[in-house]
Formats: structure tokens, sequence, C-alpha cells
């Protein structure tokens, strides 16, 4: 469903995403998991295609994002950090506004169910300004889910949830894989993501640290480890014998060899 293969990402002088490649199948989730600037909004952007890759090839669903980006964007929904609402429109003109842009089937069955599971039911009518900073983030996962994409981008989701809301989305998100979709959910949370992920991607630096099965992870590092410890393991594992230099360190040697 989801197919990266030599993504990289160079904004202005600096190498944010360095030669990524991972294949996701339907029904699997996948921790997007690093430290600060590890590049992982930058991959959830590229794949939405909301930014240029600068190398590489990408492909959601069977589209190639060079090819046929607007068939690739139809395939799937990226729920930012810091969700973009219309300033101007109500929680209902929100889902009514998805509702026709995506031809939704069933949209008053869909929507309420929505609006119920994440405990929105009481501001329908209330403006996107007026909501606190956990219901934006509930608006925007509702907007997403409304029109069943296959493909579901969720970039920090809980950021602002109260433990009702985290344990709704975690849940919504094991049922959406269920159904079929494919997730990709970027957390620094790794306890609350760790009983719901199937796999996992680790970055550091621009870099994929590791990239697997939950399985895989926990053979890979220790059969007994948490997924905090395979993240520090990961991100602490010394590279230099590979002689692998920084991302920077190699824009900076690409400058010096052009
Ligand atoms: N528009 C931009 N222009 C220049 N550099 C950028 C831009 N967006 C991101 N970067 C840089 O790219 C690197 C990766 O950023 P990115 O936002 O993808 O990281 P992240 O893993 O999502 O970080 P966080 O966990 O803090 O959200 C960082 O060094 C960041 O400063």
């Amino acid at each position: 469903m989801i197919h990266v293969e030599g993504l990289r990402k160079i904004y202005n002088r600096h190498l944010a995403v360095d030669d990524i490649s991972f294949d996701l199948e339907p029904g699997q989730i996948c921790g997007l998991v690093g430290p600060n600037g590890a590049g992982k909004t930058t991959v959830m952007r590229c794949l939405a295609g909301l930014i240029p890759a600068s190398d590489g090839s990408m492909s959601v669903g069977g589209f190639d994002s060079r090819t046929n980006l607007i068939e690739l964007k139809r395939q799937l929904a990226y729920v930012p950090d810091d969700p973009p609402l219309f300033d101007d429109l109500s929680v209902a003109q929100h889902l009514e506004l998805m509702g026709r842009l995506y031809k939704v089937s069933q949209f008053n069955r869909k929507a309420n169910r929505l609006l119920e599971t994440f405990d929105l039911v009481d501001k329908l009518d209330a403006g996107a300004t007026t909501l606190s900073r956990g219901m934006r983030q509930k608006l925007a996962v509702c907007c997403a889910y409304l029109f069943d994409p296959k493909v579901l981008l969720l970039d920090e989701p809980m950021t602002g949830l109260d433990p009702p809301g985290i344990r709704e989305l975690l849940q919504s998100v094991r049922d959406r894989a269920e159904a079929g979709a494919t997730v990709m959910i970027s957390s620094h949370l790794l306890p609350m993501i760790e009983g719901v992920c199937t796999h996992y991607l680790v970055m550091k630096r621009g870099q994929l640290r590791f990239f697997g099965s939950v399985n895989q992870l926990r053979s890979h590092y220790a059969s007994t480890c948490t997924l905090e410890d395979a993240y520090f393991a990961a991100i602490d594992e010394n590279l230099s014998s590979n002689a692998s230099p920084s991302p920077t360190d190699q824009v900076l040697e690409m400058e010096v060899v052009a």
C-alpha cells in the first residue's frame, strides 16, 4: 500500500531525510519514532504529496507520486500535529465540507458516530477558533476518518488529547487497520503506541535506524525489550563503523565536490 524507496529531502542546504526506504501493507500500523528533528514530519509530508521529494520514489495504493500525484492524494489522509482548520467554519461545517468534497456515502451516520466517539456532539455549532487544542485535534481526526481513506498519516495525533481521547484514538487506529487501512503514526509517547503498532520505523538525523515488524524489533535488539529500550538502542547505535557521515556533513561534502 505504501512503497518508499530512497527518499531524500533537502531543504535549502539541509539534508532532512536521507535515503529512507520501507514498505507497508494494508492492516499494518507503523510507529514513526525518533528524536526532535529526525525527519518524521518531513517523511509524512513527502508521502502526502505536500512537499516534493528531492530524490527517490514513492507510491501509495500503487499510484506513483511522480506520475499520479492526485490519485495518490485521494488514497490518504494526513493529520498534522497542528491541524489547519478553517476559522470561519463550525465543527458541523467542517464535516459537511469534507463530506461534500469526498462525496461521502451515508454521511449523517458516519459523521454522528465520529462525533460521539470523539466527544464532540456538544460542540457541533462551535466555531473552530473556540475549540480547545485537543478538540481541534479530534475534529481533524474526524475529518480524516470521514471518507475512509486507505492510508492514514497521523503526525503526533495524541498531542493535547485527554486520556479518554487518547484511548479512543488508539482504539480507532486499531479498528481502521483491522478494516484494512494502513496507518503511520508518529509519536514521542512510546509506551502509548507500543500496544498498537505492528511495525516501527526509527529515524535519527534524517537516517533510518530501524524498520521492521514488532517481532523483528524484538529479535534485533533483545527479546524482552520495550519499545523505549529499542528506541534508545537504535538511536544510540554507533554508525561510525559504516563510516556514515551525518546528513549535514554529506550536504557540505556534496557542495565541496561540486
Ligand atoms: N521548511 C523547512 N525548511 C528548512 N528546514 C526544515 C523545514 N522543515 C523541517 N526542516 C528541518 O528538517 C529536519 C527534520 O524536521 P522534521 O520536522 O521532519 O522533524 P521531526 O522528526 O518531525 O521533528 P519533531 O519530533 O520535532 O516534530 C529538522 O532539522 C528541521 O529543522
